[in-house]
């Protein structure tokens, strides 16, 4: 009845605690512990369950329970296995923690012992594995706990001593009732019901252990001691071997049949307290832990004991009273009996105090051969530890061997790794040799491909140069050829000219013969008949016909061998004696500049005259009939020549003046020698005719001296005034007409070049000057203005013609008409050929000495200027003749 209602307490506690937990969704499952302690059950099932974690509530102790002794948690904080963490919470604080030593190592227990009540159950516990819980996810609980008692419990025994507690238990649960040890569990759940019977000071606990699990099973059980009024534990087989009533679906031990309730079962560890009543702890508790799947609930029941003294075992069919511990009290019977039974009692205490001892001396035993078999553990272990060691110690050393040889091979390695590194570096260096000696036959190779670029373009170029060296050779042959054929002609012409010289040479001796023997012994007129001349002219034919004048027309014929020009005049009255007389002391005047008159045919009244086969001064400055222009140093040459040539008839005893001078009577030989034609015919023609063509008058008034034409006075000066404007025709190549305004106005003005006749060339301007301002003074219409001609004008005109020729030379301009000029001075003006042995006179003049000294034989007076010889020496003109040889040898000879 009291364990009944005991267990309904329990079981309300319990419920509100699953409750509790089902708010939270937790899974709870509920044990029911049997034992006779409930800390040493607690401890038990511990070690037996495997539980890592433990939460435990401990309850406020008052003298009573500490005089007791009766601290579980404390006990069980001290006396868990290692691998369990047990955490102590009182009054909602925590109170303590004992945590894991070690983890939990599984092994299987061979444990064999239980007593015939467990033998299923023990069964299956000694088959129950225990492992290392990993898992601790669920969370804990835990409540304050009111440290108001520090006081441990000093009965607590080591595991060992509670493993050789059970063990012992095992041995003596078959055969006594002293204590008893109960188990109910399932595959998942253990319930542990506390009544180990200890004696009197164990007795009077119950408690209650509560393991939730989710499968919901539950296995109760239900152990109480409520007093020593209530001293045979409802857990404790009685006497009588009676056994209390298991709840339904409740294992029972004694049986053996350890089966599985589906229906959800609680196991509680009720622990009536001995004196509950003055215990100042009333409060309910409730411990847990939560390890992986389960919950251990730890509820303080001391209210519950606190009244048990008064409880009979409850009559709750659930409950699973253990056989071995079940005791029932039999009220009604004799005093006797209860003496005895008192007595029996007694003994049956003493008997289990002397089994206890007994127990304890066996578990010391046990105690004792465990810590040998510890030590004999230890020293084997110690002994393999020792084996390892030198195990460990030989395979160092054999390592170290191997070491030292891999050191050993590592330093030969290291050898060869260097060797290499060395060799590898050789062959780098071998490579950079390589790599420079590549680029520099890449440099080379380019340089060899410049240069034979360079080689191919120089041998296009060189084909090139070949070629053209081959095209030059063949123009050079070509010239060759021409100029051999140049030279060829140039030696037919050399022998021709040498041979028209030395013709010349004659005639002109053969001329210096005639003139000295005329000079002597008065020159030989030759008088040519009609039908010589008709036969001369081809019948006067006009093709014959060289021009007309005012005195008649002119002809050219050729008379034994020699060209002459013919003028047959047109005046009557020319058959005379005197007219003849005076041709004759005409064609006696022999000079270079002057055209000599070799006969006439009175007959006819024709006047035989050299032929001067370039025509006349009016004829170039006209340029007729495609005449070339005169270069500027022919005409200052010319300008000389008549100057010249008027001073030796100016010069004759008898001075002869020209009357009229002027560019048509300039006539030019094949030197381009000027020579003044129909010297004295003037004088002849004025002096017998009385009628001449007043139509060629005109042409001439501009010749005729200004003081002349006003007083018909002649003088010399008439033809210094001719020469004159002749001299600045040459200049200007103007008309006479105004020529003289013209130049004056330019001199006058700085402006010469103005004036000057450009198609002479490139007038030197000085000369030019001169000679123009020399032509205006001879130009002057006052006579008595004009220059002396011997002193002034001849000397002025050859400085000016020395010069000239000078530049000329220097100038390599003595060409005109595409052929070489002689210079007039070249040329003796007796031979009229070129000096090979020139000398000078004493009238200034150079002659070829042959002729000179031939002529100085004869004459005392210049062959030039008809003045009188100072003296008759004549002195070598070297430096005319190294003109002369120069100018021959630069072939520039006619
Ligand atoms: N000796 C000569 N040799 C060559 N041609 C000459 C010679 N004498 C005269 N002539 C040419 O004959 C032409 C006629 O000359 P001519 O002297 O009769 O007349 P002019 O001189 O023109 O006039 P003028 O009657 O006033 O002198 C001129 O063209 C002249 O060149």
């Amino acid at each position: 009845m009291y364990k009944e209602q005991r267990f309904q307490d329990i079981e309300k506690i319990m419920k509100e605690c699953r409750i509790l937990c089902e708010k939270k969704k937790i899974r709870t499952e509920t044990y029911y512990v049997n034992h006779g302690s409930v800390q040493k059950g607690l401890v038990d099932q511990i070690s037996k369950l495997g539980i890592t974690s433990l939460v435990l509530g401990k309850s406020p102790q008052n003298s009573f329970t500490r005089a007791l002794k009766k601290d579980i948690p404390t006990y069980v904080s001290k006396n868990a296995p290692k691998f369990c963490t047990v955490v102590v919470v009182c009054k909602g604080k925590l109170f303590s923690i004992k945590d894991a030593k070690q983890p939990h190592i599984q092994f299987s227990s061979t444990r064999s012992s239980n007593s015939a009540a467990t033998d299923a159950t023990a069964s299956e516990r000694s088959e129950t594995s225990f492992g290392v819980d990993t898992e601790q996810d669920e969370p804990r609980t835990s409540g304050h706990i009111e440290d108001d008692d520090d006081d441990a419990a000093d009965d607590y025994v080591d595991e060992d001593k509670v493993r050789a507690w059970h063990e012992l238990k095992d041995d003596k649960s078959s055969n006594s009732g002293s204590y008893s040890l109960g188990f109910l569990e399932s595959s998942s759940k253990v319930l542990l019901q506390n009544g180990l019977v200890n004696g009197a000071k164990n007795d009077s606990i119950a408690s209650s252990t509560t393991r939730i699990h989710s499968s919901m099973d539950w296995t109760r059980s239900f152990n109480h001691e409520a007093s020593k009024d209530i001293h045979e534990p409802w857990s404790s087989p009685d006497k009588n071997g009676q056994t209390a009533e298991s709840p339904p679906g409740r294992n029972n031990l004694d049986d053996g049949t350890a089966t599985t309730n589906n229906e959800p079962q609680e196991c509680i560890n009720a622990e009536p307290q001995g004196d509950i009543g003055s215990s100042p702890s009333s409060a309910t508790s409730i411990y847990m832990t939560m390890d992986d799947s389960e919950i251990i609930l730890y509820p303080n029941l001391d209210p519950l004991f606190q009244s048990s003294k008064d409880i009979e075992k409850p009559p709750n069919p659930r409950i699973t009273m253990e056989p071995s511990v079940q005791t029932t009290s039999r009220a009604g019977e004799g005093v006797e009996a209860s003496l005895k039974i008192e007595l029996l009692e007694n003994e049956a205490h003493v008997a289990s105090d002397l089994d206890f001892l007994l127990n304890e001396a066996k578990v010391s035993a046990r105690l004792a051969r465990r810590q040998l078999e510890k030590q004999t553990n230890h020293l084997r272990k110690t002994a393999e530890v020792i084996a390892k060691i030198k195990r460990l110690t030989a395979e160092r050393d054999a390592a170290v061997q191997e070491a030292k040889s891999a050191i050993l091979k590592a330093s030969i390695e290291k050898t060869k790794y260097e060797e290499a590194i060395a060799a590898l570096k050789n062959q780098q260096l071998l490579q950079k040799k390589i790599e420079e000696e590549a680029q520099r036959n890449q440099e080379t190779r380019t340089e060899l491909e410049y240069l034979k670029k360079l080689v191919d373009n120089y041998s296009v170029e060189a084909s090139m140069a070949r070629q053209q060296a081959e095209e030059e050779r063949y123009r050079y042959q070509e010239t060759l050829l021409k100029l051999e054929e140049v030279t060829k002609k140039l030696e037919t012409e050399s022998h021709l000219r040498k041979e028209v010289e030395e013709r010349a040479s004659q005639e002109a001796i053969a001329k210096l013969e005639a003139v000295m023997a005329l000079r002597k012994h008065e020159r030989k007129y030759s008088e040519y008949t009609i039908r010589e001349l008709q036969t001369a002219t081809n019948g006067f034919h006009d093709d014959s016909k060289l021009g007309e004048g005012r005195y008649g027309s002119v002809y050219k014929g050729e008379l034994y061998n020699s060209s002459v020009a013919i003028k047959v005049l047109a005046s009557e009255g020319l058959g005379d004696d005197e007219f003849y007389k005076e041709v004759k002391l005409i064609s006696q005047i022999y000079h270079p500049h002057i055209v000599a008159l070799l006969g006439a045919c009175p007959e006819k009244g024709c006047l035989v005259y050299e032929y001067m086969v370039n025509g006349s001064l009016e004829d170039c400055l006209n340029c007729k009939d495609g005449i070339p222009p005169l270069p500027w140093y022919v005409r200052f040459r010319i300008c000389l020549e008549i100057a010249t040539a008027l001073l030796f008839l100016h010069s004759h005893p008898i001075p002869i003046i020209h009357r009229n001078l002027k560019p048509g009577n300039i006539l030019f030989d094949h030197h381009f020698r000027s020579k003044i034609g129909d010297t004295g015919i003037a004088k002849l023609i004025l002096n017998n005719v009385t009628m001449f063509r007043e139509s060629t008058l005109a042409g001439t008034m501009a010749y005729i001296d200004p003081d002349y034409q006003r007083t018909g006075i002649l003088s010399c000066e008439t033809d210094v005034y001719s020469l004159g404007i002749i001299m600045l025709q040459l200049l200007t190549g103007k008309p006479a007409m105004g020529v003289t305004d013209l130049v004056e106005e330019a001199v006058e003005n700085g402006r010469l070049e103005d004036v000057l006749d450009k198609s002479a060339g490139a007038w030197p301007l000085s000369e030019a000057t001169a000679l123009a301002c020399l032509s205006m003074q001879c130009a002057e219409p006052r006579r008595r203005h004009r220059p002396n001609l011997e002193t002034k004008v001849l000397p002025e005109l050859e400085r000016i013609q020395s010069a000239a020729s000078t530049a000329a030379t220097c100038a390599k301009l003595p060409f005109f008409n595409e052929k070489p000029l002689v210079p007039n001075f070249f040329i003796c003006p007796i031979s009229q050929a070129i000096m090979k042995n020139p000398h000078m006179a004493a009238d200034g003049f150079t002659y070829e000495y042959e002729f000179i000294k031939l002529w100085l034989q004869q004459n005392d007076t210049s062959p030039m200027t008809n003045l009188t010889f100072n003296h008759k020496n004549l002195m070598p003109n070297h430096k005319l003749q190294s003109s002369i040889r120069e100018w021959q040898e630069s072939g520039l000879l006619p």
